[in-house]
């Protein structure tokens, strides 16, 4: 038993063997769905992964990759990076943000919590500020839990109310923005029959205002300081809903990077800058974009860019964004505590761990696998390596990213000999997918290919195991469709979905490692990613823990 009172020795495989090398690559946005014009992976060049799916029909399946097999609330909900790597490395499923802060909110504790005690000091002298996604596409927020927190707030004494709205386009219908302005504009009115001040006072789309992830670019962030902090953008509008309106009407515009604007009043005014006394609250669940803001709003010492003004305010995260960083201090709702991930157990086993991704998904095969915890459980074991991602682009105008680059890392990772589990992300399928260009994710799809290619060799070389899988659907299926999977129309054109799915995703398992007479098991149909924590646990050659999904994995005797 370690100090903590876990027992971390981890029992061997009574048939598997220790010491094979073991390559974990995860795509990104890589689902499984019927080859036609809208399926980017069927449409590209993929004949590694179509080889893997040909060659060894018990050696590949589907798992679940959405809904509650990774913890949200409902089957509607598709899966996502943060939900999707937390299950694989963690072996079981944890109610994650979205389900958590429904819960907080059914059950009444939210309003009773530490967190809202603390802001609701402001309520009596200052402004209430929300930021956040406004968006219902369950990733990183939700409309619905953002009007129960407007309704809550009017319930107990706020006085002033301003709403930072980011619009989305990546996780719903590009356009929707429109719609989430007017029902937000309703909500604001029913607070403001009530005599409380509610307003929008600044927005911005998604990619291009606050929501940053992994340092990627504070430009971002800055220009969402900005805009919310400062009152200052290149737009300025008397109403968000004809800001919303008139952005998109530029040409190419489009809601995930709609510029920051703010909201004035007659005389020019900015109607919301954030200022002494007030309290701030970032609405979003999902703690990877919500991280670099948190610290420009909290951190007292701060150096990544001139925030001019730092004004003194009561701030609140919707979860705690970071637990090792303490980010925020205060928070709303408690985040899922993920616990003796299986990153933990094999280190802890003596398993040395390479993982790599590039800057936008780095953080997902580090931090999300890792149970949302930064760093190294063992420096002297592990070796993570970023690769800086092109910025200020839409990754549609160099849709290979970094695969290649990453292929190459992993592949002399495997080659030195000096670690146990190679674990990669490949993100092509999911940041191209995202852009809603069909040419472009078609290469995409085919780069994430190749780069599986390079690893799979390593592989070979080395006389390893690989495990192939992904964390969520998104490439496989680029249109909206009706209930019955007709693509829906719009104007007479079809409506390219830009979001991820709710498709399974391919797992193979291989490479000349493989004791032979290993083959998935039939008796575990409705697997999911959290049943591959305890599969590569096994292909390292020990039993997982007993309280982990099961293995999806059998040894029969040949
Ligand atoms: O870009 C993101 O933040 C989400 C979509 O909102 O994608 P992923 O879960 O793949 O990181
Ligand atoms: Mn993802
Ligand atoms: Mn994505």
């Amino acid at each position: 038993m370690g100090s903590s009172g876990v027992s971390w020795k981890l029992a061997d495989h009574p048939k598997l063997p220790k010491g094979k090398t073991v390559a974990v690559v995860v795509l990104d946005g890589w689902g499984e769905a019927k080859p036609n014009e809208y399926n980017c992976i069927a449409t590209a060049e993929t004949p590694c992964m179509d080889s893997l799916k040909k060659g060894a029909p018990e050696l590949w399946r589907l798992v679940r990759a959405h809904g509650t097999a990774v913890g949200l609330p409902t089957e509607d909900d598709m899966g996502n990076s943060e939900v999707g790597h937390n299950a694989l490395g963690a072996g079981r499923i944890f109610a994650q943000g979205a389900k958590l802060v429904d819960i907080a909110l059914a059950t009444g504790k939210f309003f009773e919590g530490e967190g809202f005690n603390y802001i609701k000091e402001s309520f009596a002298n200052g402004t209430l500020h929300l930021i956040g996604l406004l968006s219902d596409g369950g990733v990183h927020s939700r409309l619905d839990q953002l009007q129960l927190l407007l309704k809550g707030v009017g319930e107990r004494g706020v006085k002033r109310v301003r709403v930072h709205i980011l619009t989305d386009g990546r996780d719903v219908l590009d356009g929707s923005s429109v719609e989430f302005v007017e029902t937000l504009e309703n909500d604001l009115a029913k607070l403001q029959e009530k005599g409380i001040d509610a307003k929008i006072a600044s927005g911005g789309g998604r990619m291009n205002v606050s929501m940053d992830r992994y340092e990627n670019d504070w430009n971002v962030v800055k220009r969402g300081w900005d805009a919310q902090v400062l009152g200052e953008a290149p737009y300025k509008f008397t109403n968000a809903l004809e800001a919303v309106k008139k952005l998109r009407a530029e040409p190419k515009a489009n809601d995930q990077y709609l510029p920051p604007f703010v909201i004035v009043d007659e005389s020019g005014k900015p109607v919301g800058p954030i200022v002494d006394g007030d309290a701030v609250v970032t609405f979003n669940f999902r703690a990877d974009r919500m991280v670099m803001i948190a610290k420009s709003l909290e951190y007292e010492n701060f150096d990544k860019f001139d925030r001019v003004r730092v004004p003194k305010i009561r701030y609140a995260g919707m979860l705690e964004y970071d637990g090792e960083l303490k980010l925020p201090s205060h928070y709303l709702v408690s985040p899922p505590e993920i616990d003796r991930t299986s990153g933990e157990y094999l280190v802890k086993n003596g398993i040395r761990t390479f993982a790599c991704s590039e800057t936008v998904k780095f953080g997902h095969v580090t931090f999300f696998w890792n149970g949302n915890r930064s760093g190294y459980f063992n420096a002297e074991l592990e070796k993570y390596v970023e690769i800086p991602s092109d910025s200020g682009i839409t990754f549609n105008e160099k849709p290979n990213m970094k695969a290649l680059q990453i292929a190459e890392k992993a592949r002399d990772a495997i080659l030195s000999r000096n670690f146990d589990q190679v674990r990669v992300n490949l993100p092509n399928g999911d940041m191209v997918g995202h852009t809603g260009d069909i040419e472009a994710t078609v290469v995409a799809c085919k780069a994430a290919d190749e780069a599986v290619k390079m690893i799979l060799d390593a592989i070979e070389q080395v006389g390893g195991i690989y495990v192939v899988t992904a964390d969520h659907g998104n490439a496989e299926d680029m249109v909206k469709r009706d209930k019955s999977g007709k693509p829906l129309l719009k104007d007479g054109k079809v409506q390219i979905l830009t979001s991820h799915t709710l498709e399974p995703v391919p797992i193979a398992i291989g490479g000349p490692g493989l004791s032979s007479g290993v083959r998935f098991r039939n008796d575990v149909p409705s697997g999911g990613l959290a049943n591959v924590a305890a599969t590569v646990i096994n292909l390292h050659g020990f039993e997982a823990p007993s309280d982990y999904e099961q293995t999806l994995i059998e040894v029969v005797d040949k």
